[in-house]
C-alpha cells in the first residue's frame, strides 16, 4: 500500500473526527481521514444537540441541511414515577443567542451521511474507509508514524503525520498510545436504549421527558417524523435481550404509546448501554490529541455526548491551521487542553447531578425531588445550563486571557447577533479573528486587522452586540475564529497587536510534516 505524508491525519470519522477534517479542509489543510467502516455506522446513537452545536454546523455548512433532517425540541421536563411534572426548563424553538433553535432532535446516522457529503466539498480533505489502524508511534519532536491495514485486502501501510487527532472513541488506540488512562467520576448505571418507528400521533409534549423513579428512572423523546426514543434503567439482573421484541417492549412504553396495539409499533433498535462518566487524564502527547469520546464520556441526561466533540474539533482545529500556516507559535496547542477539560468536565457533573435526580433516594428522594423541584433553577450551573441554556465559560489560557475585571467575557462566545446590514455575526467573522467595537475606529485600525487577516465588527448603539459588550462592561472583544472571546479592552486598539499575523513567507504546513511515506 503507497500511502503519502500529510500534515494531518484524523482517526475516526464520526461526528467528531469529519466535523475536525471539515474545518481543516475549510482552512485548506491537507487532511486524510481514517476510520474502520466504509460507511457511516447504521445504529441510531446521539439523537439531540443545542443551539450552540447547530451553530457550528452551520460553520461547517450543512445547517440547511440539519434544518431538514431534525424537529426543534420544547425542553427538558423533570416528571414523577405518575409522569406528573416536577419542573420544566423550555427551550426556544425561534433564533436566540446562537441564532438557532436552543434543543434539536435528529438520527446521527442522518447527520453523518451529510458531514460526510459535506466533506467532499473540500479538496484538502481525503476520507477513507475501511481500514483498522494497528499502531500509533511518535518519536520526539518528530511526525507521527501511523500504520494500517486495509480490511478488505489486508494490505499494511504506514501515514506519516504532522499532527493526528484520536477521534476514536471510547476504545481508543490514540488513548493507549499517549499513555492516558480515563479517570472515573463515579457514574456507572446500565440502562435500555429502545429506538421505536411509528405512523401513530403519540400526541405527547414534544420536548425531553424525564422520569426521577428511583426504583426504573426513564427518559422519553421524539426524534423525527415517525422516530421515537425511551431509555429505562434496567434493574439488577435485567439485559438488553429480555427486551428484544414489542410483547416485553410494550410494558414499559405504554405510559406513552396509551392505546396503540403493539403491531402499531415497530422496533428500530434496542440497545444496552452503560451510562459512564469519565474523563482521560491527559489530551496531548506532542502531535497526538484526543478528542470526543477518546477524551471523555458522559452519561446522556443531559444530551451533550455528541456536542462536546465538536466542541472539541472547534477549539482545535482553527489553532492547528494557524500553527501549520506559521501564524501561531506551537505552545497554543497546549491550551487546546486547558480550555476543553474543564468545561467537558463541568458538563458531565451536570449530567451527573441530573441522572442522580432521576435515579436517587428511594421514597424519600420522591418526596424530596417532589419539595425541591420548583427551586432547582437556584442551583448554580443548573441555573445558566438547563434555565438559559449556557454551558461555561472556558478557563483562562494563552488564547483566553483575563482583562482587569477578571474573565468577563472573555472565554465566552460571542452571540451570533444580527448586524445592520441583515446578516449575523458569524457571516462576517467566517472562521477568522473577529474585533467587536463599539468605540469609534479608525481608518488604521481597520486596515491593520485587515492586514493581520482579520475582520473588523462595529458595534453601534441599538444593536444587539452593542447590548452585550454593555453588559460585559467592556468596549471592545476579540472573537476568536471558534467564537470565543479571548481578551476585552476599553480601547480596540490594545486588542489588534494580539492578532496572529499573516504566515511569514517560506513557512508551511509542509516544514512539520517532513518524512518518508512507506
Ligand atoms: O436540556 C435539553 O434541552 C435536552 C436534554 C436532553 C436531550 C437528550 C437526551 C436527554 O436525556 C436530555
Amino acid at each position: 500500500m503507497t500511502v503519502r505524508a500529510v500534515p494531518v491525519v484524523v482517526i475516526g470519522a464520526g461526528p467528531t473526527g469529519l466535523a475536525a477534517a471539515t474545518l481543516l479542509g475549510q482552512y485548506g489543510i491537507e487532511t486524510l481521514v481514517l476510520d474502520r467502516w466504509e460507511s457511516v455506522y447504521p445504529l441510531p446513537r446521539a439523537v439531540h444537540l443545542d443551539d450552540e452545536i447547530y451553530r457550528l454546523l452551520a460553520r461547517l455548512g450543512v445547517a440547511e441541511e440539519f434544518a431538514a433532517i431534525s424537529r426543534p425540541a420544547h425542553g427538558l421536563r423533570l416528571l414523577d414515577r405518575e409522569l406528573r411534572v416536577l419542573a420544566e426548563f423550555r427551550r426556544g424553538a425561534d433564533l436566540g443567542r446562537h441564532g438557532h433553535p436552543e434543543a434539536n432532535m435528529f438520527d446521527q446516522p442522518q447527520l453523518e451521511e451529510l458531514l460526510r457529503a459535506n466533506l467532499e466539498r473540500h479538496p484538502s480533505v481525503t476520507l477513507r474507509g475501511n481500514v483498522e489502524i494497528t499502531a500509533i508511534a511518535q518519536s520526539d519532536g518528530g511526525p507521527v508514524r501511523v500504520r494500517l491495514t486495509d480490511r478488505t485486502t489486508g494490505e499494511t501501510g504506514t501515514v506519516t503525520a504532522g499532527y493526528v487527532l484520536g477521534c476514536d472513541g471510547a476504545n481508543s488506540l490514540a488513548r493507549e498510545t499517549i499513555g492516558a488512562t480515563m479517570q472515573d467520576l463515579a457514574f456507572t448505571q446500565r440502562w435500555l436504549v429502545v429506538d421505536l418507528a411509528t405512523d401513530a400521533d403519540l400526541a405527547q409534549w414534544e420536548g425531553v421527558h424525564q422520569v426521577c423513579d428511583p426504583v426504573r428512572a426513564a427518559t422519553y423523546m421524539r426524534i423525527g417524523e415517525r422516530r421515537h426514543r425511551w431509555e429505562f434503567q434496567l434493574l439488577s439482573g435485567e439485559h438488553a435481550d429480555d427486551y428484544r421484541d414489542m410483547t416485553s417492549l410494550h410494558p414499559l412504553v405504554r405510559p406513552w404509546t396509551g392505546d396503540l396495539h403493539a403491531e402499531q409499533l415497530e422496533i428500530v433498535r434496542t440497545a444496552e448501554y452503560t451510562f459512564r462518566a469519565q474523563i482521560a487524564d491527559h489530551w496531548r502527547k506532542q502531535r497526538l490529541f484526543l478528542l470526543g469520546d477518546a477524551a471523555h464520556l458522559t452519561p446522556p441526561f443531559i444530551g451533550q455526548g455528541m456536542g462536546a466533540g465538536l466542541r472539541d474539533a472547534a477549539n482545535l482545529t482553527w489553532k492547528l491551521a494557524a500553527v501549520l500556516d506559521g501564524r501561531l507559535p506551537e505552545h497554543v496547542l497546549d491550551s487546546y487542553e486547558a480550555e476543553r477539560k474543564p468545561h467537558a468536565r463541568s458538563m458531565i457533573t451536570l449530567a451527573k447531578l441530573v441522572g442522580t435526580a432521576m435515579t436517587a433516594g428511594g421514597d424519600t428522594g420522591s418526596a424530596l425531588r417532589r419539595l425541591l423541584a420548583p427551586h432547582l433553577h437556584r442551583l448554580p450551573g443548573l441555573s445558566n445550563r438547563i434555565l438559559d441554556s449556557r454551558t461555561p465559560a472556558l478557563h483562562r489560557s494563552a488564547l483566553v486571557g483575563r482583562g482587569r475585571l477578571g474573565l468577563g467575557l472573555a472565554g465566552r462566545l460571542c452571540p451570533n447577533a444580527p448586524l445592520p446590514d441583515g446578516r449575523r455575526f458569524d457571516d462576517l467573522a467566517a472562521g477568522r479573528y473577529a474585533l467587536v467595537t463599539s468605540a469609534a475606529v479608525t481608518p488604521a485600525l481597520r486596515s491593520e486587522v485587515h492586514d493581520r487577516g482579520g475582520v473588523l465588527v462595529t458595534a453601534p448603539p441599538g444593536t444587539a452586540l452593542h447590548r452585550w459588550l454593555r453588559r460585559g462592561h467592556t468596549a471592545a472583544a476579540l472573537v476568536r475564529p471558534d467564537g470565543t472571546v479571548q481578551r476585552t479592552a476599553p480601547d480596540p486598539k490594545a486588542l489588534c497587536g494580539l492578532l496572529p499575523h499573516r504566515a511569514p513567507a517560506g513557512v508551511s504546513q509542509g516544514d512539520l510534516c517532513q518524512g518518508e511515506a512507506s
